[in-house]
């Protein structure tokens, strides 16, 4: 059964046009991405979902609710993690765990809660005196007290160091494990790609792309190969490797479709010269890549239907 079905949504703020016919579907038990450069469309998009705001038209149905009806049953069944939701500074962690579990029906027992989360050491410490990583892992708790069939994590590892944001990648992996149906929106690709069985990629109000991480690379014609140049070697020595190379803070990289034919003339450009090329690194494309190119040719086909008005 599908736990979100979303058929050709439509919003716009007075003449913006926010979400411009969008349609796709989470199956239950799914991690699902929503990606998309700043101001695609996502969080209206997700906050019609929630029941937060209302749809100009479109058919929306979660967990075989209207959200817009903010049924006490639908919100139940639930979970919203939002950045900056905005805390009670006074009270502990404690606390509000326990004033939100009030709400639900159904309920994580707080202590629990807490230790899954990585806070058990801060619960009785005052929401003022969290770090921002903490915050947000509060932010994941409250989100999880009703135990929720569905969760909507809004940029959930924003501010996380690395093994904050590894064991919140570990904690949405459990609750996969449990059947649970995440709604997911990140601006991080790696995180996308390690936890999202699948992702959408939305540009400007219309979604470009669906797919596995592994459908949407794999539409990908390209590899990507990278390297670094050895020290008094200027870039501008390089041969003809048929697109330009880009540096990418530790070296150079290049996308190419032909991938042997780039080798060759790189492998040969440096035996006649007798160096090494350190770091050379032939690799398939990620999710980041993949993610690039797409919302790279949306804006380029922008572009034509600018020059050419009499296009649809
Ligand atoms: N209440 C509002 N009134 C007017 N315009 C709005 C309102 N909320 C959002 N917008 C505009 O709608 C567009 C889409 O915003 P939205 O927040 O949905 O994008 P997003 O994809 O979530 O972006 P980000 O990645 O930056 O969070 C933006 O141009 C934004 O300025």
């Amino acid at each position: 059964m599908a736990a979100v079905e979303v058929h050709e949504l439509r919003k716009s703020y007075g003449d913006l046009v926010v979400v411009n016919g969008v349609s796709f579907t989470v199956e239950a038990g799914e991690v699902f991405a929503l990606l998309g450069p700043n101001g695609a469309g996502k969080t209206t998009t997700v906050e019609i979902l929630e029941g937060h705001r209302r749809a100009d038209s479109g058919t929306v149905s979660v967990l075989g609710f209207d959200p817009a009806t903010h049924a006490r049953a639908f919100l139940e069944r639930i979970g919203i993690v939002l950045q900056d939701a905005g805390f009670e500074e006074d009270f502990t962690v404690l606390e509000l765990v326990n004033l939100q579990r009030g709400l639900y029906p159904r309920r994580v027992p707080a202590d629990a809660l807490i230790e899954t989360v990585g806070l058990t050491g801060k619960r009785k410490a005052r929401v003022r005196t969290l770090s921002g990583g903490q915050r947000r892992r509060l932010d994941l708790a409250l989100g999880l007290v009703g135990d929720p069939e569905m969760l909507f994590l809004d940029e959930p590892t924003t501010g996380f160091d690395p093994s904050a944001r590894h064991r919140a990648w570990g904690l949405v992996e459990g609750l996969r494990d449990t059947g649970k149906t995440v709604l997911l929106t990140t601006h991080y690709l790696d995180e996308a790609e390690h936890l999202a069985d699948r992702v959408a990629v939305m540009v400007e109000g219309r979604i470009v792309a669906v797919g596995t991480p592994a459908e949407l690379t794999a539409g990908q014609r390209s590899v990507v190969i990278s390297f670094r140049l050895p020290r008094g070697t200027p870039a501008a020595e390089l041969p003809e490797l048929g697109s330009m190379p880009v540096a990418d803070g530790a070296g150079w990289t290049l996308s190419t479709a032909e991938p042997a034919a780039v080798l060759h003339a790189l492998s040969g450009w440096a035996l006649d010269r007798r160096i090494e090329i350190p770091a050379l690194e032939v690799r398939r494309p990620s999710l980041e890549d993949a993610y690039l190119a797409l919302v790279g040719s949306a804006a380029v086909e922008r572009e034509d239907t600018a020059v050419r008005p009499g296009r649809a």
